[in-house]
């Protein structure tokens, strides 16, 4: 293992850094605030609470956004994060607009991903409903380690308009998280995505994050080869290898759509 923790000093250069961040695209946007989906989960938790200290409470809308398979517990930590933080915000249902998605597909049904990726892509389309509506700007929730493995729904929860958080590995997101001040119950939560019932991350990435992180970090983001990130972590190399394909695999996701180039 390697330590990537910040120092208490790198904590609140962190902090200053991301709420500048979300000044500045704002400010560059001419818009006025943001808008942000409120899952419970400790993403949107930290981005919310770094939202309010960079704008107010004032310029800072939630969504709570609820579907069949969210657990009671996360929907009502995602109304306690809103009420705590004084931000305005609404709770949707979204399962009659999954299943009027159904109604006209029918064929997608019982497709536990198509339908979970639906889900993400139905709060993308409330997110930037408001945020068209009331002239905002989408806050993005995703984080480095998500992003690097492509562990998000393309055009779902990754269509936003900035990613304020996503310079930061999960167990970086948590430290921070702690020391804005986020209740620990929330910090210390598992991660799901709650795209299906029953889904955690780890379980699916089928590796835990303080492992991905490493490997990201030694690997992915910093200079070593699969072998020396192997021996250093002390994990099997087919460890490091999976986690590089998962990584190449989902390149498209974090790329501007490629078109063919003009003819000569
Ligand atoms: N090589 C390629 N070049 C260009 N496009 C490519 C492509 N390969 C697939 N595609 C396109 O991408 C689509 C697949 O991508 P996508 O639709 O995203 O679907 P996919 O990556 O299969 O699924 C999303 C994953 O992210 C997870 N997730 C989603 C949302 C939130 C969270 C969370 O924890 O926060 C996690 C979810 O549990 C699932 O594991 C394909 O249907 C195809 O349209
Ligand atoms: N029920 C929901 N209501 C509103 N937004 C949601 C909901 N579920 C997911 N989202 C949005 O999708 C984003 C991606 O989900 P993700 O699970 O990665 O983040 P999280 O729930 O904030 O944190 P964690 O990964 O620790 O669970 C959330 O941060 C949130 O913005
Ligand atoms: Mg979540």
């Amino acid at each position: 293992m390697i330590d990537l923790r910040f120092s208490d000093g790198e904590l609140e250069r962190q902090r200053d850094h991301i709420t500048e961040f979300i000044r500045e695209q704002v400010d560059a946007a001419g818009a006025d605030g943001v808008v942000l989906g409120l899952s419970g989960g400790i993403d949107s938790t930290l981005t919310g609470y770094l939202a309010v200290e960079a704008l107010g409470s004032e310029n800072v809308h939630g969504l709570v956004l609820p579907a069949t398979v969210s657990s009671e517990g996360n929907m009502s930590d995602a109304e306690l994060v809103a009420r705590d933080l004084e931000i305005s915000y609404d709770v949707i249902e979204i399962e009659p607009i999954v299943d009027s998605l159904l109604s006209v597909y029918p064929e997608a049904e019982g497709d536990r991903e198509a339908v979970g990726n639906a889900r993400a892509r139905v709060r993308g389309v409330l997110n930037y409903l408001v945020a068209n509506h009331e002239s905002r700007l989408v806050l993005g929730t995703g984080n480095r380690s998500e992003a690097a493995v492509g562990y998000f729904t393309k055009y779902g929860d990754g269509a936003v308009d900035c990613h304020p958080i996503g310079n930061l590995y999960k167990g970086q997101v948590r430290q921070l998280a702690r020391h804005v001040g986020v209740p620990e119950e929330l910090a210390a939560k598992t991660a799901t995505a709650e795209l299906w019932a029953d889904q955690t991350d780890e379980d699916e990435l089928g590796i835990s994050y303080e492992t991905l992180d490493d490997i990201l970090a030694t690997h992915i983001d910093g200079p070593l080869s699969v072998a020396a990130t192997a021996r250093l972590l002390e994990v099997d190399e087919e460890t490091v290898e999976r986690v590089r394909g998962m990584y190449e695999r989902s390149g498209h996701k974090r790329d501007v759509p490629p078109a063919p180039d003009p003819l000569e």
